[in-house]
């Protein structure tokens, strides 16, 4: 039977007094791809955000196999088991793809070098980028980086915010086999996709999100089927 590896109940969060996402409770479990989709301002971002620790939880629960993260400082959330790439500013443009990788491994530096290994092994494009600045690399490359700080935290599930923007729609397929790629290595994922029908795909649990709520929350497979969810959020099926 699989166990949940992250939950959340009754969480809100927002900016200041500003409530954004509120009565959010949801699961991922071990080893799986969850995907949350909705329309632009439903709450995606500041909801991953929330989870990851970058804003505070207003009220409501975060846990890591049972262990209650909200309010608990960043290095605690990374010892946890928990890495999040932001959808911008996700790799530092003037460090090369080697140093990023080590920055990535901050909690731990006795694991930087077996660490950064295993992310070369995972990603060999990266190792012949390993001295090329960030700044001088492709969107897809800045991305494979971005991902590859975050497993250095060796986490057991990883938050992707948006991790097919601003790709050519040939680096999304490849982004997408590299989130894929990931889960099967045993990291579980909660991912925001604008691409709903890829992000989707890819996943085996979707989450709608509208007006900071949880609209619905399915199999992935049963979304992409729903002719409620085709309508309003998966455009045409391309
Ligand atoms: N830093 C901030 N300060 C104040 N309000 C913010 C901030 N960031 C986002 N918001 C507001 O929070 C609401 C939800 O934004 P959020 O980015 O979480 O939505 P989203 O579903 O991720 O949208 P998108 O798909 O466009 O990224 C919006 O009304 C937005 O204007």
């Amino acid at each position: 039977m699989s166990e949940a590896i992250l939950t959340v109940k009754d969480l809100r969060s927002g900016y200041g007094r500003t409530v954004i996402c509120d009565e959010i409770s949801l699961s991922v479990e071990a080893g799986r791809i969850t995907c949350i989709i909705g329309p632009n301002g439903a709450g995606k971002s500041t909801l991953l955000k929330t989870i990851a620790g970058v804003i505070p939880a207003m009220s409501g629960s975060i846990r890591i196999a049972g262990s209650e993260i909200a309010s608990q400082p960043p290095a605690q959330v990374a010892r946890s088991g928990m890495a999040y790439v932001p959808q911008e500013a996700n790799v530092f443009r003037a460090l090369t793809t080697h140093e990023n990788l080590a920055m990535g491994g901050w909690i731990d530096e006795s694991r930087t070098r077996p660490g950064r290994d295993k992310v070369y092994e995972m990603f060999p494009d990266l190792k012949s980028l390993a001295q090329v600045p960030a700044g001088n690399l492709s969107g897809g490359q800045r991305q494979m980086v971005a991902f590859g700080m975050a497993l250095m935290l060796e986490p057991r599930v990883l938050l992707l915010d948006e991790p097919s923007a601003g790709l050519s729609p040939l680096m999304v397929g490849q982004m997408f086999d590299t989130v894929r790629r990931v889960n099967e290595s045993g990291v579980a994922i909660l991912m925001v996709e604008q691409n709903a029908v890829q992000g989707l795909r890819i996943a085996h649990d979707g989450i709608v999100m509208a007006s900071g709520r949880i609209a619905m929350n399915a199999p992935a497979a049963e979304l992409l089927e729903s002719k409620d969810v085709s309508e309003l959020y998966l455009g045409s099926r391309t």
